[in-house]
Protein backbone atom coordinates (compact mmCIF):
# COMPACT_ATOMS: atom_id res chain seq x y z
CA UNK A 1 0.00 0.00 0.00
CA UNK A 2 1.26 3.19 -0.95
CA UNK A 3 1.50 6.02 1.61
CA UNK A 4 2.14 9.39 1.72
CA UNK A 5 4.11 10.07 5.31
CA UNK A 6 4.38 12.59 7.08
CA UNK A 7 6.98 12.94 10.40
CA UNK A 8 6.30 15.80 12.86
CA UNK A 9 9.12 16.77 15.71
CA UNK A 10 12.03 14.80 16.41
CA UNK A 11 10.86 11.34 16.52
CA UNK A 12 8.63 11.69 13.99
CA UNK A 13 11.60 12.58 11.58
CA UNK A 14 13.60 9.82 12.75
CA UNK A 15 11.14 7.26 11.93
CA UNK A 16 9.66 8.84 8.88
CA UNK A 17 13.70 8.48 7.78
CA UNK A 18 14.00 4.33 8.82
CA UNK A 19 10.95 4.36 6.88
CA UNK A 20 12.39 5.71 3.60
CA UNK A 21 15.74 3.73 4.46
CA UNK A 22 13.70 0.46 5.08
CA UNK A 23 11.61 1.15 1.74
CA UNK A 24 15.05 1.09 -0.24
CA UNK A 25 16.72 -1.75 1.49
CA UNK A 26 13.54 -4.12 0.71
CA UNK A 27 12.05 -1.87 -2.19
CA UNK A 28 8.76 -2.62 -0.55
CA UNK A 29 7.47 0.65 -2.45
CA UNK A 30 5.47 1.98 0.89
CA UNK A 31 6.29 5.16 1.10
CA UNK A 32 5.28 7.42 -1.98
CA UNK A 33 6.43 10.35 -0.42
CA UNK A 34 7.74 11.88 2.78
CA UNK A 35 7.44 15.04 4.70
CA UNK A 36 9.41 16.15 7.66
CA UNK A 37 8.02 19.08 10.02
CA UNK A 38 9.62 20.67 13.09
CA UNK A 39 10.00 23.41 15.28
CA UNK A 40 13.68 22.43 15.60
CA UNK A 41 16.15 23.11 12.71
CA UNK A 42 18.88 20.54 14.19
CA UNK A 43 16.24 17.74 13.84
CA UNK A 44 15.86 18.26 10.24
CA UNK A 45 19.06 18.45 9.34
CA UNK A 46 20.02 15.69 11.12
CA UNK A 47 17.62 13.10 8.68
CA UNK A 48 19.32 11.38 6.46
CA UNK A 49 16.52 9.90 3.64
CA UNK A 50 13.85 12.75 3.63
CA UNK A 51 14.51 15.21 0.81
CA UNK A 52 15.89 18.57 2.04
CA UNK A 53 13.15 20.19 -0.29
CA UNK A 54 10.60 18.01 2.06
CA UNK A 55 11.38 19.30 5.11
CA UNK A 56 9.72 21.97 7.26
CA UNK A 57 10.50 24.55 9.56
CA UNK A 58 7.50 25.77 10.98
CA UNK A 59 7.35 28.39 14.19
CA UNK A 60 10.51 30.51 12.76
CA UNK A 61 9.07 33.70 14.43
CA UNK A 62 8.26 32.27 17.13
CA UNK A 63 10.89 29.94 18.72
CA UNK A 64 13.58 31.04 16.18
CA UNK A 65 14.38 27.08 15.17
CA UNK A 66 15.05 25.87 18.40
CA UNK A 67 12.16 23.77 19.06
CA UNK A 68 9.01 24.17 21.95
CA UNK A 69 10.67 22.33 24.84
CA UNK A 70 7.86 19.94 25.32
CA UNK A 71 5.37 22.24 25.56
CA UNK A 72 2.65 20.55 23.22
CA UNK A 73 0.16 23.54 23.50
CA UNK A 74 2.95 25.91 21.67
CA UNK A 75 3.27 22.80 19.11
CA UNK A 76 -0.24 23.00 18.51
CA UNK A 77 -0.58 26.45 18.50
CA UNK A 78 2.19 26.85 15.89
CA UNK A 79 1.14 23.79 13.56
CA UNK A 80 -2.15 25.84 13.03
CA UNK A 81 -0.90 29.21 12.61
CA UNK A 82 1.97 27.52 10.26
CA UNK A 83 -0.09 24.94 8.32
CA UNK A 84 0.10 26.82 5.20
CA UNK A 85 4.09 26.09 4.81
CA UNK A 86 2.88 22.11 5.80
CA UNK A 87 0.83 22.24 3.07
CA UNK A 88 2.70 23.60 0.88
CA UNK A 89 4.82 20.37 1.20
CA UNK A 90 1.72 18.48 0.80
CA UNK A 91 0.88 20.07 -2.45
CA UNK A 92 3.85 18.38 -3.90
CA UNK A 93 2.31 15.14 -2.96
CA UNK A 94 0.41 13.23 -5.94
CA UNK A 95 -2.05 12.66 -3.80
CA UNK A 96 -3.84 10.45 -6.39
CA UNK A 97 -1.25 7.70 -6.11
CA UNK A 98 -1.31 6.97 -2.68
CA UNK A 99 -3.79 5.05 -0.61
CA UNK A 100 -3.58 7.06 2.65
CA UNK A 101 -1.62 9.30 4.72
CA UNK A 102 0.13 8.17 7.68
CA UNK A 103 1.08 10.77 10.16
CA UNK A 104 4.06 9.76 12.52
CA UNK A 105 4.58 11.35 16.01
CA UNK A 106 6.00 11.04 19.33
CA UNK A 107 3.24 12.42 21.73
CA UNK A 108 5.87 13.31 24.68
CA UNK A 109 7.44 15.99 23.70
CA UNK A 110 6.02 19.55 22.38
CA UNK A 111 5.90 19.77 18.42
CA UNK A 112 4.85 16.03 17.40
CA UNK A 113 2.44 16.09 20.16
CA UNK A 114 1.02 18.96 19.72
CA UNK A 115 1.22 19.27 15.60
CA UNK A 116 0.44 15.96 14.51
CA UNK A 117 -3.46 15.92 15.59
CA UNK A 118 -3.79 19.67 13.54
CA UNK A 119 -2.52 17.97 10.53
CA UNK A 120 -4.49 15.09 10.86
CA UNK A 121 -7.53 17.07 11.09
CA UNK A 122 -6.11 18.90 8.37
CA UNK A 123 -5.76 16.21 5.65
CA UNK A 124 -9.39 14.85 6.84
CA UNK A 125 -10.76 17.77 6.30
CA UNK A 126 -8.85 18.64 2.21
CA UNK A 127 -8.65 15.00 1.16
CA UNK A 128 -10.63 11.51 0.92
CA UNK A 129 -8.27 9.36 1.37
CA UNK A 130 -8.13 7.66 4.92
CA UNK A 131 -5.36 9.26 7.47
CA UNK A 132 -3.98 7.32 9.82
CA UNK A 133 -1.57 8.10 12.63
CA UNK A 134 1.51 6.45 14.06
CA UNK A 135 1.99 7.38 17.53
CA UNK A 136 4.69 7.04 19.96
CA UNK A 137 4.01 7.07 23.38
CA UNK A 138 6.99 8.14 25.70
CA UNK A 139 8.85 5.89 28.34
CA UNK A 140 7.49 5.92 32.19
CA UNK A 141 10.99 6.77 33.12
CA UNK A 142 11.13 10.25 31.02
CA UNK A 143 9.02 12.33 33.50
CA UNK A 144 5.54 13.33 34.41
CA UNK A 145 5.39 16.44 31.59
CA UNK A 146 6.06 13.28 28.49
CA UNK A 147 3.19 11.43 30.47
CA UNK A 148 0.90 14.58 30.86
CA UNK A 149 1.63 15.74 26.93
CA UNK A 150 0.95 11.87 25.65
CA UNK A 151 -2.42 11.54 27.94
CA UNK A 152 -3.75 15.22 25.92
CA UNK A 153 -2.22 14.49 22.45
CA UNK A 154 -3.70 10.67 22.48
CA UNK A 155 -7.21 12.01 23.18
CA UNK A 156 -7.07 13.92 20.33
CA UNK A 157 -5.01 12.24 17.77
CA UNK A 158 -7.11 9.51 18.22
CA UNK A 159 -10.30 11.45 17.77
CA UNK A 160 -8.40 13.32 14.71
CA UNK A 161 -7.34 10.25 12.33
CA UNK A 162 -9.14 7.58 11.02
CA UNK A 163 -7.02 5.00 13.33
CA UNK A 164 -3.93 5.74 15.59
CA UNK A 165 -1.47 2.60 15.63
CA UNK A 166 0.29 3.14 18.78
CA UNK A 167 3.84 1.72 19.60
CA UNK A 168 4.75 2.18 23.62
CA UNK A 169 8.36 3.02 23.99
CA UNK A 170 7.74 2.02 27.36
CA UNK A 171 6.86 -1.70 26.80
CA UNK A 172 10.46 -1.92 24.23
CA UNK A 173 13.20 -0.80 26.57
CA UNK A 174 15.49 -2.96 27.52
CA UNK A 175 15.39 -3.58 31.32
CA UNK A 176 18.16 -1.18 32.83
CA UNK A 177 18.35 0.52 30.21
CA UNK A 178 16.49 3.94 29.33
CA UNK A 179 15.00 4.53 25.97
CA UNK A 180 17.20 6.84 25.15
CA UNK A 181 19.69 4.38 24.90
CA UNK A 182 17.99 2.43 22.22
CA UNK A 183 16.20 4.51 19.89
CA UNK A 184 18.06 2.83 16.53
CA UNK A 185 17.02 -0.58 17.93
CA UNK A 186 13.48 0.56 18.75
CA UNK A 187 12.97 2.63 15.64
CA UNK A 188 14.02 -0.93 13.82
CA UNK A 189 11.68 -2.54 15.19
CA UNK A 190 8.62 -0.02 14.35
CA UNK A 191 9.34 -0.17 10.62
CA UNK A 192 9.72 -4.26 10.48
CA UNK A 193 6.69 -4.24 11.79
CA UNK A 194 4.73 -1.62 9.85
CA UNK A 195 6.75 -2.16 6.32
CA UNK A 196 5.76 -5.86 6.29
CA UNK A 197 2.30 -5.04 7.06
CA UNK A 198 2.43 -2.10 4.72
CA UNK A 199 4.45 -3.82 2.39
CA UNK A 200 1.82 -6.74 2.25
CA UNK A 201 -0.70 -4.63 -0.15
CA UNK A 202 2.23 -3.60 -2.45
CA UNK A 203 2.93 -6.84 -4.26
CA UNK A 204 3.97 -6.18 -8.05
CA UNK A 205 1.42 -7.38 -10.02
CA UNK A 206 3.83 -9.19 -12.27
CA UNK A 207 5.69 -10.86 -9.64
CA UNK A 208 5.36 -14.18 -7.71
CA UNK A 209 1.44 -14.15 -6.62
CA UNK A 210 0.76 -16.41 -4.37
CA UNK A 211 -2.41 -18.25 -3.28
CA UNK A 212 -4.18 -15.61 -1.60
CA UNK A 213 -2.05 -12.24 -1.89
CA UNK A 214 -2.87 -9.52 1.16
CA UNK A 215 -4.69 -6.50 -0.63
CA UNK A 216 -4.52 -2.71 0.41
CA UNK A 217 -8.13 -2.80 0.52
CA UNK A 218 -8.06 -5.53 3.19
CA UNK A 219 -5.26 -3.36 5.35
CA UNK A 220 -7.63 -0.20 4.69
CA UNK A 221 -11.29 -2.65 5.95
CA UNK A 222 -9.08 -3.71 8.51
CA UNK A 223 -8.06 0.04 10.19
CA UNK A 224 -11.58 1.01 9.40
CA UNK A 225 -14.10 1.91 11.96
CA UNK A 226 -11.40 3.94 13.42
CA UNK A 227 -10.12 3.58 17.19
CA UNK A 228 -6.75 2.25 18.33
CA UNK A 229 -4.06 -0.51 17.26
CA UNK A 230 -1.58 -2.56 17.74
CA UNK A 231 0.70 -5.19 15.78
CA UNK A 232 2.11 -8.14 16.71
CA UNK A 233 4.94 -9.89 14.66
CA UNK A 234 6.78 -13.33 14.90
CA UNK A 235 9.92 -14.34 12.25
CA UNK A 236 11.74 -18.26 12.00
CA UNK A 237 14.87 -18.30 9.57
CA UNK A 238 14.14 -20.96 6.69
CA UNK A 239 16.35 -22.45 4.50
CA UNK A 240 15.59 -21.10 1.37
CA UNK A 241 17.31 -22.43 -1.52
CA UNK A 242 16.14 -19.98 -3.74
CA UNK A 243 17.41 -16.93 -1.69
CA UNK A 244 19.44 -14.28 -2.99
CA UNK A 245 22.04 -14.28 -0.65
CA UNK A 246 24.30 -16.69 0.43
CA UNK A 247 27.71 -18.52 -1.97
CA UNK A 248 27.11 -21.61 -0.47
CA UNK A 249 23.86 -21.75 -3.10
CA UNK A 250 26.46 -21.54 -6.14
CA UNK A 251 28.07 -24.61 -4.75
CA UNK A 252 24.88 -26.58 -3.92
CA UNK A 253 22.91 -26.03 -7.16
CA UNK A 254 20.84 -23.42 -5.40
CA UNK A 255 17.83 -21.51 -7.76
CA UNK A 256 16.20 -24.90 -7.21
CA UNK A 257 13.34 -24.52 -4.24
CA UNK A 258 13.48 -27.15 -2.17
CA UNK A 259 9.80 -28.52 -2.07
CA UNK A 260 8.67 -28.47 1.65
CA UNK A 261 6.32 -30.56 3.72
CA UNK A 262 3.38 -28.61 3.44
CA UNK A 263 2.53 -30.23 7.10
CA UNK A 264 5.78 -28.68 8.15
CA UNK A 265 4.60 -25.61 6.83
CA UNK A 266 1.35 -25.29 8.09
CA UNK A 267 2.51 -25.84 11.84
CA UNK A 268 5.14 -23.43 11.50
CA UNK A 269 2.72 -20.65 10.40
CA UNK A 270 0.38 -21.43 12.75
CA UNK A 271 2.89 -21.22 15.43
CA UNK A 272 4.11 -18.10 14.21
CA UNK A 273 0.58 -16.66 14.31
CA UNK A 274 0.07 -17.20 17.92
CA UNK A 275 3.79 -16.27 18.63
CA UNK A 276 3.08 -12.77 17.19
CA UNK A 277 -0.79 -12.25 18.37
CA UNK A 278 0.54 -13.09 22.46
CA UNK A 279 3.73 -12.17 22.22
CA UNK A 280 5.11 -8.49 22.83
CA UNK A 281 2.80 -5.98 20.83
CA UNK A 282 3.29 -2.76 19.72
CA UNK A 283 0.72 -1.32 22.24
CA UNK A 284 0.37 -4.24 24.79
CA UNK A 285 -3.00 -5.57 25.15
CA UNK A 286 -5.46 -8.31 25.86
CA UNK A 287 -6.41 -9.20 22.42
CA UNK A 288 -9.87 -10.43 23.31
CA UNK A 289 -12.10 -7.77 22.00
CA UNK A 290 -10.41 -6.79 19.44
CA UNK A 291 -12.95 -5.45 16.55
CA UNK A 292 -10.54 -6.83 13.60
CA UNK A 293 -7.94 -8.10 12.79
CA UNK A 294 -5.32 -9.00 9.98
CA UNK A 295 -3.15 -11.48 9.54
CA UNK A 296 -0.33 -11.07 6.94
CA UNK A 297 2.29 -14.20 6.34
CA UNK A 298 5.60 -12.81 4.55
CA UNK A 299 8.37 -15.26 3.28
CA UNK A 300 9.36 -17.31 0.04
CA UNK A 301 6.58 -18.36 -1.51
CA UNK A 302 7.13 -22.30 -0.74
CA UNK A 303 6.83 -21.28 2.76
CA UNK A 304 4.14 -20.33 2.69
CA UNK A 305 0.25 -21.92 2.10
CA UNK A 306 -3.54 -21.25 2.23
CA UNK A 307 -3.75 -23.85 5.17
CA UNK A 308 -1.31 -22.33 7.40
CA UNK A 309 -3.36 -18.98 6.65
CA UNK A 310 -6.65 -20.29 7.61
CA UNK A 311 -5.61 -22.19 10.74
CA UNK A 312 -4.07 -18.65 12.27
CA UNK A 313 -7.51 -17.19 11.10
CA UNK A 314 -9.57 -19.61 12.99
CA UNK A 315 -7.54 -19.36 16.00
CA UNK A 316 -7.35 -15.69 15.43
CA UNK A 317 -11.35 -15.39 15.48
CA UNK A 318 -11.54 -17.79 18.61
CA UNK A 319 -9.15 -15.46 20.66
CA UNK A 320 -10.23 -12.17 19.57
CA UNK A 321 -13.98 -13.08 19.70
CA UNK A 322 -14.03 -10.89 15.92
CA UNK A 323 -15.70 -12.16 13.37
CA UNK A 324 -13.88 -9.53 11.14
CA UNK A 325 -10.74 -11.20 10.76
CA UNK A 326 -8.70 -11.30 7.23
CA UNK A 327 -5.43 -12.81 6.17
CA UNK A 328 -3.38 -13.53 3.47
CA UNK A 329 0.44 -13.53 2.06
CA UNK A 330 3.06 -11.17 1.33
CA UNK A 331 5.49 -13.23 -0.96
CA UNK A 332 9.24 -12.30 -0.50
CA UNK A 333 10.67 -14.47 -3.26
CA UNK A 334 14.37 -13.66 -2.18
CA UNK A 335 13.97 -13.77 1.82
CA UNK A 336 15.39 -16.24 4.80
CA UNK A 337 12.92 -16.09 6.95
CA UNK A 338 8.99 -16.66 7.15
CA UNK A 339 7.18 -14.18 9.16
CA UNK A 340 3.64 -13.57 10.72
CA UNK A 341 2.50 -10.03 11.14
CA UNK A 342 -1.15 -9.62 13.29
CA UNK A 343 -2.93 -6.19 13.04
CA UNK A 344 -5.43 -5.87 15.82
CA UNK A 345 -7.87 -2.80 15.49
CA UNK A 346 -10.09 -1.48 17.78
CA UNK A 347 -8.70 -2.99 21.05
CA UNK A 348 -10.20 -1.98 23.96
CA UNK A 349 -8.81 -3.79 26.81
CA UNK A 350 -5.03 -1.61 27.49
CA UNK A 351 -3.96 -0.64 30.85
CA UNK A 352 -1.40 2.15 29.12
CA UNK A 353 -4.31 3.54 27.70
CA UNK A 354 -6.51 3.31 31.02
CA UNK A 355 -3.78 4.60 32.53
CA UNK A 356 -3.31 7.77 30.22
CA UNK A 357 -6.86 8.22 30.50
CA UNK A 358 -6.28 8.71 34.16
CA UNK A 359 -3.63 11.08 33.96
CA UNK A 360 -5.42 13.16 31.55
CA UNK A 361 -8.63 13.63 33.74
CA UNK A 362 -6.70 14.29 36.74
CA UNK A 363 -4.61 16.62 35.35
CA UNK A 364 -8.19 18.13 33.84
CA UNK A 365 -9.34 18.36 37.24
CA UNK A 366 -6.01 20.33 38.60
CA UNK A 367 -6.16 22.63 35.84
CA UNK A 368 -10.27 23.41 36.69
CA UNK A 369 -9.08 23.67 40.24
CA UNK A 370 -6.21 26.09 39.62
CA UNK A 371 -8.43 28.03 37.17
CA UNK A 372 -10.93 28.25 40.08
CA UNK A 373 -8.02 29.12 42.96
CA UNK A 374 -6.59 31.54 40.74
CA UNK A 375 -10.34 33.10 39.94
CA UNK A 376 -11.37 33.15 44.02
CA UNK A 377 -7.89 35.03 43.93
CA UNK A 378 -8.80 37.33 41.69
CA UNK A 379 -12.47 37.97 43.39
CA UNK A 380 -10.41 38.34 46.57
CA UNK A 381 -8.49 40.60 45.44
CA UNK A 382 -11.48 43.14 43.20
CA UNK A 383 -13.00 42.57 47.14
CA UNK A 384 -9.93 43.98 49.00
CA UNK A 385 -9.42 46.72 46.55
CA UNK A 386 -13.20 47.32 46.95
CA UNK A 387 -12.50 47.48 51.15
CA UNK A 388 -9.42 49.91 50.50
CA UNK A 389 -11.44 52.16 48.21
CA UNK A 390 -14.83 52.85 50.89
CA UNK A 391 -13.22 54.62 53.16
CA UNK A 392 -12.56 57.18 50.89
CA UNK A 393 -15.55 58.32 50.35
N1 LIG B 1 10.58 5.39 19.24
C1 LIG B 1 11.21 6.57 19.30
N2 LIG B 1 10.79 7.49 20.18
C2 LIG B 1 11.44 8.66 20.22
C3 LIG B 1 12.53 8.96 19.36
N3 LIG B 1 12.95 10.22 19.65
C4 LIG B 1 12.15 10.68 20.64
N4 LIG B 1 11.25 9.75 21.01
C5 LIG B 1 10.14 9.86 21.97
O1 LIG B 1 9.39 11.01 21.60
C6 LIG B 1 9.09 11.83 22.71
C7 LIG B 1 9.71 13.19 22.54
O2 LIG B 1 9.28 13.67 21.35
P1 LIG B 1 10.24 14.40 20.32
O3 LIG B 1 9.79 13.91 19.00
O4 LIG B 1 11.66 14.26 20.70
O5 LIG B 1 9.81 15.90 20.58
P2 LIG B 1 9.33 16.95 19.52
O6 LIG B 1 8.02 16.54 18.98
O7 LIG B 1 10.43 17.17 18.54
O8 LIG B 1 9.06 18.24 20.42
P3 LIG B 1 10.06 19.27 21.11
O9 LIG B 1 11.43 18.64 21.15
O10 LIG B 1 9.47 19.46 22.45
O11 LIG B 1 10.00 20.49 20.26
C8 LIG B 1 9.67 11.16 23.90
O12 LIG B 1 8.60 10.63 24.62
C9 LIG B 1 10.58 10.08 23.38
O13 LIG B 1 10.40 8.91 24.10
C10 LIG B 1 12.92 7.98 18.43
O14 LIG B 1 13.83 8.14 17.62
N5 LIG B 1 12.21 6.82 18.44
Amino acid sequence: MKLAMIGFGQAGGKILDKFIEYDKRTNAGIVRSAVAVNTAKADLMGLEHVPESNRVLIGQSRVKGHGVGADNELGAEIAEEDIDEVQGAIDNIPVHEVDAFLVLAGLGGGTGSGGSPVVAKHLKRIYTEPVYGLGVLPGGDEGGIYTLNAARSFQTFVREVDNLLVFDNDAWRKTGESVQGGYDEINEEIVTRFGILFGAGEVDEGGDVAESVVDSSEIINTLAGGGVSTVGYAAETVENESSSGGLLSKFTGGGQKQPEDTANTTNRITSLVRKAALGRLTLPCEIDGAERALLVTAGPPAFLNRKGIERGRKWLEEQTGSMEVRGGDYPVPGSDRVAAVVLLSGVTNVPRIKELQQIAIEAQENIDEIRQESEDNLQNLVEDDDDELEPLF
